[in-house]
């Protein structure tokens, strides 16, 4: 089990706030942190790595990382943190890069070879696409074959082919490895293809603890399928009224009552869902 029992006072933009997190997961887990930007999302994973001052308690399984008394410096921590922009040593090559870490060459050819990287060995990380860059720094820290993998959002660099890549190899590397991974990220359909819990983080505080599932889903009771959208018009055509919806990249109509029509605005956000029929698939 990992416990975690922190606080620190925060300088955001908008003044003080308290970061104050209580919470515990269970070895093995996948927790998904996800909020809004400026909510702390980022200050908690390097208070957990022990990169920043905070008070309260850190334990992991039975070893206490901190508490009054005990304060682990980061390399007794054994953690391994991918960062969103790869941070790579840039005049290493990618053997040299993970080797820096631990000298364990056996294994580190191993993880290139998981990731379909040992071809790229002798490569220099400015020679590499943004997704192989990743796959190096996920490899590199788990070198050291930490018990808790934490990532900052490490999609966020990455065209969707490589994020799916990626995707496939921390799901992977969290099995094969035993590892208990905390990851924050913004990607409904990421976090809900990985992560098994799930955290929203608002102003510091955790505003809801639960399963990606629980948190994700738009459906509720007997509807069939819900999106979230936002409203850019109104229109009237002859006797009924059309709402503008755009949905992620998409923009829908859908009728509504003359009532609707009277209490919705332009900008409202909406979840636009049908309980009658069952939704249509078809590939494009
Ligand atoms: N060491 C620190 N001491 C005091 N305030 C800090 C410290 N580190 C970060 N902050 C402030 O705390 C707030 C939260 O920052 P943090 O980077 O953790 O947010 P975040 O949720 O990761 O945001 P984003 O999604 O934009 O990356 C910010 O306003 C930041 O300026």
């Amino acid at each position: 089990m990992i416990k975690i029992n922190i606080k620190k006072m925060l300088h955001g933009s908008s003044g003080e706030m308290e970061l104050a997190c209580d919470f515990e997961i269970e070895k093995n887990d996948f927790l998904a942190i996800s909020g809004p930007s400026g909510s702390g999302k980022t200050t908690l994973l390097r208070i957990i790595a022990g990169l920043e001052e905070c008070e309260g308690e850190i334990a992991v399984e039975s070893e206490v990382w901190q508490n009054k008394k005990i304060k682990l410096p980061p390399q007794k921590r054994e953690v391994g943190f991918v960062f969103q922009d790869f941070a790579l040593f840039p005049n290493m090559s990618v053997i040299e890069n993970l080797l820096y870490v631990k000298k364990d060459k056996e294994f580190a050819f191993e993880l290139l070879k998981m990731a379909g990287l040992e071809e790229l060995a002798v490569r220099y990380p400015n020679t590499l696409s943004g997704g192989q860059k990743q796959r190096v720094a996920l490899c590199r820290a788990l070198m050291r074959k930490p018990k808790i993998l934490l990532m900052d959002e490490p999609f966020s660099a990455l065209d969707p082919v490589m994020r799916e890549k990626l995707q496939n190899d921390i799901a992977e590397f969290h099995t094969r490895f035993d590892l208990t991974t905390i990851m924050v990220s913004h990607s409904p359909s990421e976090i809900y293809r990985l992560a098994n819990k799930m955290i929203v983080l608002n102003n510091g505080k955790v505003e809801k603890f639960s399963s990606p599932k629980e948190l994700l889903l738009k459906t509720s009771g007997s509807a069939k399928f819900a999106f979230e959208g936002k409203i850019i018009d109104i229109v009237g055509v002859d006797v009924i009224n059309i709402a503008i919806i755009s949905i992620a990249n998409q923009i829908v109509e859908v009728v509504i009552s003359k009532k609707e029509a009277e209490e919705l605005k332009i900008g409202d956000k909406v979840v636009v869902s049908s309980k009658a029929y069952n939704p249509l698939i078809r590939k494009i």
